[in-house]
């Protein structure tokens, strides 16, 4: 069964379009997890734009899912700019305190709007291998951000990552165009081939929606996908819970 995890990045964005906590992020965690959703994930960026330290700890204090934590482990702390939003701590210090079940480290910049890139192992392997031991230590399953590039998949192997979470924009762009699905699905597929042969877990995320998911659940192995924008916009429409479920529908549940 291939596992559902909710991104909340945009309840929490609109909640900070005002100075309020509604839409609150654990209401809307609950909700999904009463819908059956298997885990909720968040990416607190060094700006807070919308999952904020806070949130981290408030969904870690009342979650009884899988919690995950996507990031940019190299990100460092910085002050807030808002008033009465505390700062952001840096990336490994918050994933330090709350020890979730799934940290997800992802190669951002701080200025990206939004993740578009896997890591660059033969460039970052050997500062990001130190990390994934120390999560590990801390009893925290790693994944590592990848595009489907089984060359970079076996030197991820190499950092002793658990996991891997494909980025899956590629396919969501040829799916978005009818241009070439088959093929890229395929590399999809022969990149899942490979992080089986090297013993890595296979996660997948970003930009997967209702209508590229059903194909996408085929992939070998998948184990978890992460979900967030298509999802929330999808419940605007059909209400969370409904979404929820259509998503798990689409997943084949
Ligand atoms: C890594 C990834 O693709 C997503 O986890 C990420 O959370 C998207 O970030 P935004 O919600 O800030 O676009
Ligand atoms: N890791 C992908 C994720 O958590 C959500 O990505 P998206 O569905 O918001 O594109």
């Amino acid at each position: 069964m291939i596992a559902l995890s909710v991104n909340l990045n945009k309840i929490a964005l609109i909640r900070n379009s005002r100075d309020t906590t509604n839409p609150s992020v654990p209401a809307h965690a609950q909700l999904c997890i009463d819908a059956g959703a298997d885990g909720i994930t968040v990416h607190p960026r060094p700006d807070q734009r919308h999952i904020r330290a806070s949130d981290c700890f408030d969904l870690a204090a009342m979650l009884k899912v899988e919690f995950n934590i996507e990031g940019n482990p190299f990100t460092s702390a910085r002050k807030s700019e808002r008033p009465g939003v505390g700062d952001y701590p840096g990336f490994m210090n918050l994933v330090r305190e709350i020890r979730p079940a799934q940290c997800t480290l992802v190669p951002d910049t701080d200025g990206q709007l939004t993740s578009d890139h896997g890591f660059d192992l033969r460039r970052d392997g050997d500062r990001v291998a130190p990390l994934v031991e120390e999560l590990r230590s801390l009893g925290i399953r790693t994944s590592l951000f990848m595009d489907p590039d089984p060359q970079q998949i076996r030197l991820a192997a190499q950092t002793g990552t658990d996991r891997i979470e494909l980025y899956t924009e590629s396919y969501a762009q040829a799916y978005r165009t009818g241009q070439k699905v088959d093929a890229v699905f395929q590399q999809f597929v022969n990149a899942a081939e490979v992080a089986a042969e090297v013993g890595l877990g296979v996660n997948a995320g970003h930009d997967l929606d209702l209508d590229n998911l059903p194909r996408f659940a085929s992939l070998p192995g998948l184990l978890e996908v992460s979900i967030g924008h298509a999802l929330t916009v999808d419940a605007i429409r059909m209400g969370l819970a409904n979404a929820v479920n259509a998503y798990q529908a689409a997943l084949g549940k």
